[in-house]
């Protein structure tokens, strides 16, 4: 089977690496020309563990190739995966100007029968869009070709997405042929061998269950955060909480955890998408819209935090920041708490150093050339007045206090992840504050 891959972002290019690896000839296209030619010379445009070593085996058995021609690719293809980015537009619906653009030159370029599938995070209705701008560029060039259009949402996350679209827990596929059907279905069978399994429902549904999952997952963040700043106020510990509702089977022990709120490319803008469908459909989603909001303040919780120890004066102050991303294992900086939070301090007049694994070549064009950007952790603490913990990477949870308090001209520590022990923390000689608990 020969498959298309449209868009070599942080989906496009695991989809691409993950089918190659079951033998599946693969291109991955991308409009932008230096990504391309970095990846036919191996150097990947992301950090995601397990990734080089996939794109290497697989391009050595020259399983998976990199291109920018859509044109010459599309030759042969059996299926178009168009997996190029849905950023939120202006109004917080999603902007589907570029999967609307695949879908064009597909239509242009095809010389078979197709089936084209949407791969990004789409609202309801827009692989009818693909379908209409597919015949509409086949009908300018008076050709006549079969295709179908197919959704099969992508569920891995950033960080594990490889280990996510090699073993997941669902592939949901929607259809409207059999021909469709059962060409992914042929596709699929080799990720779903440990009895996952595959939903094939129709295109709505599909395209609806992706916001579906992403708008509930981001719920439980919010709801466990407000729980969260509750407890910091009524004197209660979220950990213990967390624990205690957790091990109800019903609500579960994943994505309950406190912190500065969800960032990354997906949950802020598929949860505003979301409201915006509703809007547009003359609904009010009022829990998303509280989700959001909820979300928003709570990116400013350790600020205030700050605030209140600095009696709020910062200005002159020094912040040492450990972790950009907005996660741990991604360079990921895509509406990152960690923005938000630098921006507050900086506009009160601080002073900011920061220090994260992998995100500081992101780190260099998203932030303020005011930051200053460390090496190493221990070198951001040297001077500081407080150390905030932003990401919760493996390597920050065991430091080296004694060096961190020597290094620091203050002993002041702010998790936003609640990956110290309080206890611990004041037996160290620091003021320690964290999310949810005093
Ligand atoms: N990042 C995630 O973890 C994740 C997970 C599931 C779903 N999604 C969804 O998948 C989609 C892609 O997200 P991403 O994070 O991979 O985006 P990304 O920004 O990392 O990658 C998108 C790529 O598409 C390319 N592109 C844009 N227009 C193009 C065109 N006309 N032809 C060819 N290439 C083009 C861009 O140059 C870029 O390399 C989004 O809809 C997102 O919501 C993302
Ligand atoms: O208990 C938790 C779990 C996560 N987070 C935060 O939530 C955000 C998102 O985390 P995660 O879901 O692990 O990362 P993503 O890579 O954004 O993945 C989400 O978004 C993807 C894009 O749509 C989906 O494919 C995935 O299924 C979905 O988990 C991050 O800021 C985390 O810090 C919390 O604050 N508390």
């Amino acid at each position: 089977m020969k498959v298309v891959v449209v868009g070599t972002g942080y989906v496009g290019l695991v989809t691409g690496a993950c089918l190659s690896e079951v033998g599946i000839d693969v291109t991955c296209i991308d409009v932008n020309v230096q990504k391309i030619e970095n990846l036919k010379k191996g150097i990947l445009p992301i950090y995601e563990p397990g990734l080089d070593g996939l794109v290497e085996r697989n391009t050595k058995k020259n399983r998976l190739k990199f291109s920018t021609d859509i044109g010459q690719t599309i030759i042969g293809a059996d299926v178009v995966f168009i997996a190029v980015g849905t950023p939120p537009g202006e109004d917080g619906s999603a902007d589907l100007q570029y999967v609307i653009q695949v879908a064009d030159t597909v239509g242009k370029n095809m010389t078979d029968y197709l089936v084209v599938v949407t791969k990004s995070t789409v609202p309801v209705g827009t692989a009818a869009k693909v379908k209409s701008a597919i015949a509409a560029a086949l009908a300018a060039r008076s050709a006549s070709i079969e295709f179908d259009v197919a959704s099969n949402p992508e569920f891995l996350k950033e960080g594990a997405a490889i280990d996510d679209f090699l073993k997941p827990d669902r592939i949901v596929i929607g259809v409207e042929s059999e021909r469709a059907k059962s060409t992914l279905r042929k596709l699929y069978d080799p990720f779903v061998l440990n009895g996952h399994p595959i939903y094939f429902m129709d295109i709505p549904s599909a395209e609806m269950t992706k916001y579906a999952a992403n708008a509930m997952l981001a719920t439980k963040i919010s709801f466990m955060n407000d729980i969260a700043n509750l407890c910091d106020l009524v004197g209660a510990n979220v950990n213990e909480v967390r624990k205690g509702i957790g091990s109800d089977a019903r609500i579960g022990t994943k994505f309950i955890y406190p912190g500065i709120g969800y960032g990354g490319s997906c949950f802020p803008k598929d949860v505003k998408a979301l409201v915006k469908t509703g809007e547009q459909n003359s609904y009010k989603l009022r829990i998303l819209s509280a989700v959001d909001e909820v979300n928003n303040d709570q990116k400013m919780v350790l600020v205030n935090k700050i605030n209140k120890h600095f009696n709020s004066d910062i200005s002159g102050k020094i912040f040492a920041i450990w972790g950009l991303a907005f996660k741990p294992n991604t360079d990921d900086m895509r509406e990152a708490p960690a923005l938000v939070i630098i921006e507050a301090l900086l506009k009160g007049g601080a002073k900011v150093k920061a220090y994260d694994p992998v995100s500081m070549k992101e780190a260099k064009h998203m932030l303020s050339p005011e930051v200053e950007l460390c090496e190493e952790p221990m070198a951001a603490t040297i001077g500081a007045d407080a150390l905030l913990l932003v990401t919760e990477w493996a390597e920050f949870r065991l430091p080296d206090w004694n060096h961190v308090k020597s290094n620091m001209a203050g002993h002041v520590v702010f998790d936003g992840r609640n990956i110290y022990n309080a206890e611990e923390m004041i037996q160290r000689g620091f003021d320690y504050y964290c999310i949810g608990m005093r």
